[in-house]
């Protein structure tokens, strides 16, 4: 039973089923995401993790033969009934598995989505700048460098510079596909304190294949499989004291 002590949802899935032509990939999926928490999505690969994370800014639309049903309510307005994609994917950023960054320099990456707002005046691109990429908590590493080649970064650093870039355009939602699977443990760790601090602002959703990294970082936790919602519940309790069996099995590496 859900309680009503809970924080507000951010986002509302209700019955949501998504097929990829003749193949169901999500079946009746109902979750609600809270505001300023950090949701994380596990279980075993093929289980529709990153399908269910791009529904919530219509990332599916772009892909032939999609079709979805259900609700999903994102501040009191069904993003699925509402036209304005381009207005959505401000509201709701994503950052990918792998860091994708232009090749372009540190500075341009950033003002790249505020530009094409049509924000045109140096003093408020260099203050959005600086904005993001404080709070994406690599200002100090690339301040002396803003003009050289995004591209020449860490691995671990372009990833940071994906979530400034993503802070540029003043999301409420961040979704993460698996941010930290390509990194080494170093820069996974500093992405983790990352993200820790990006929840006072934002509202967080991340899909994971690492098990401690759920735990570590999110508030909330759901386990998919075959394309359901087995268990969703605070973090803690889907790792200590999983209700389904078929939760305990994944999470204690029975299976995955
Ligand atoms: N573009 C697509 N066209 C057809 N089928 C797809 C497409 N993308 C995903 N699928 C199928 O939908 C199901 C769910 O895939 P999805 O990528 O959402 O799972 P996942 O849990 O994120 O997996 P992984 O952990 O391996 O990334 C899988 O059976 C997959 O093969």
């Amino acid at each position: 039973m859900k309680k009503q002590s809970e924080g507000t949802a951010k986002i509302s899935v209700k019955d949501l089923s998504l097929y990829y032509g003749e193949k169901q990939a999500l079946y009746s999926v109902s979750l609600d995401i809270e505001e300023k928490k950090v949701t994380a999505l596990i279980g075993p690969s093929g289980c529709g993790k990153s399908t269910f994370l791009r529904t919530l800014n219509r990332m599916n639309d772009l892909i032939d033969g999609v079709k979805i049903s259900g609700d999903i309510v994102i501040d009191n307005e069904d993003i699925y009934k509402s036209s304005d994609v381009i207005k959505l994917r401000t509201k709701v950023g994503m950052v990918f598995q792998k860091p994708n960054l232009f090749p372009m320099s540190i500075y341009d990456n950033v003002a790249y989505g505020p530009r094409a707002q049509g924000i045109k005046n140096k003093k408020e691109l260099n203050k959005i700048v600086e904005e993001s990429l404080r709070g994406a908590a690599i200002w100090d590493e690339v301040k002396d460098r803003l003009k050289s080649s995004a591209l020449g970064l860490s691995g671990g650093q372009q990833q940071r510079i994906c979530i400034a870039r993503a802070i540029a355009m003043k999301p409420d939602v961040i979704l993460m596909d698996e941010p930290t699977s390509a990194l080494d443990p170093i820069s996974t760790l500093k992405v983790e304190e990352l993200i820790a601090l990006l929840k006072k602002e934002y509202t967080i959703v991340i899909v994971t294949h690492n098990m401690q990294q759920a735990a570590r970082v999110s508030d909330k936790t759901a386990f998919f499989l075959n394309g359901e919602i087995i268990e969703y519940d605070v973090t803690n309790n889907v790792f200590s004291n999983p209700k389904d069996q078929r939760t305990e099995d994944y999470v204690t590496g029975r299976f995955g």
